[in-house]
């Protein structure tokens, strides 16, 4: 698959979404290109995996559009599907299979060509550090193990945006570092958007953040332009995350 490079990596516009009366998610804007990696932050309830579905083309939007590549994700979900690779929080492992059985099933699903499957399978085992359990049940590898699988299984078939919802949660310190460290290196040649509750993770691995609030955008920055104004994520996020807060006037 050839992505046409003249294209951002995502461009989503004036995504709108309801449940009943309720609007959940009001005129959100987002560009990312190859190398962007925005932490994408919230408090509970704001809205933020109704947008990830609507980004992921689960969950179609009331007006707006998401391009993946320059492909429109609700014209053409599966030719744009191809560009994307979802964790989402609950990964979807099957227990019973082993690391190689189960990546060999994500690389059919996401269209491989059988040639291409085994190469594509040692060379995601490599970079996630599971070349030495390819053979065991996923059932009985430490949590850690587990989440490197589940990330495997995302970027199986190189999609060009990898999307990530809280991919830290539960895992020991030093599991988070490996799994963080892993993000960093995907970061370099991939767009990824990554949601978490925990600011440190977000400035350590993003260079760009979102904060929605009540649904919608209340902050679209880079963490270089935050540092140099000596702004604290967790002081800025606290501020316009409280009740009635305004947006801030350089929030974008
Ligand atoms: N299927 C649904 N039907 C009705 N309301 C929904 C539905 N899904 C989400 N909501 C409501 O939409 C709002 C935003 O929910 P959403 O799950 O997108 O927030 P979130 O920012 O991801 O929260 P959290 O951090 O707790 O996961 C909430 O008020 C939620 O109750």
């Amino acid at each position: 698959m050839t992505p046409n490079n003249t294209y951002p990596v995502i461009e989503a516009d004036g995504l709108k979404r309801c449940f009943g009366r309720h609007v959940v998610v009001h005129e959100v804007n987002l560009k990312l290109g190859c190398g962007d990696v925005l932490g994408f932050l919230g408090p509970n309830g704001a809205g933020k995996s109704t947008t990830m579905r609507m980004l992921t083309g689960n969950l179609a939007p009331d007006s707006g559009s998401v391009r993946i590549c320059g492909v429109d994700l609700l014209k053409n979900p599966l030719e744009a599907k191809r560009y994307i690779g979802y964790l989402p929080e609950i990964p979807p492992l099957y227990k019973e299979l082993t690391v190689d059985e189960y990546l060999q099933f994500a690389a059919r699903l996401h269209g491989l060509a059988n040639t291409s499957v085994q190469i594509a399978l040692d060379e995601v085992k490599q970079q996630c550090e599971l070349s030495d359990v390819g053979k065991r049940l996923i059932g009985i590898l430490s949590k850690g193990y587990q989440q490197r699988v589940a990330i495997a299984q995302a970027i199986i078939h190189r999609p060009q945006l990898i999307i990530m919802d809280e991919p830290t949660v539960g895992l020991d310190p030093n599991q988070i570092q490996k799994v963080r460290a892993l993000i960093r290196e995907l970061g370099k040649t991939h767009a990824i958007i990554l949601s978490s509750h925990i600011l440190s993770e977000v400035e350590s691995v993003c260079n760009r953040v979102q904060i929605m609030h009540q649904g919608r955008l209340v902050l679209d920055d880079n963490l270089d332009n935050l540092k140099q104004r000596n702004m604290n994520l967790e002081n800025i996020f606290t501020q316009l995350t409280a009740e009635n807060a305004p947006a801030w006037e350089w929030a974008q």
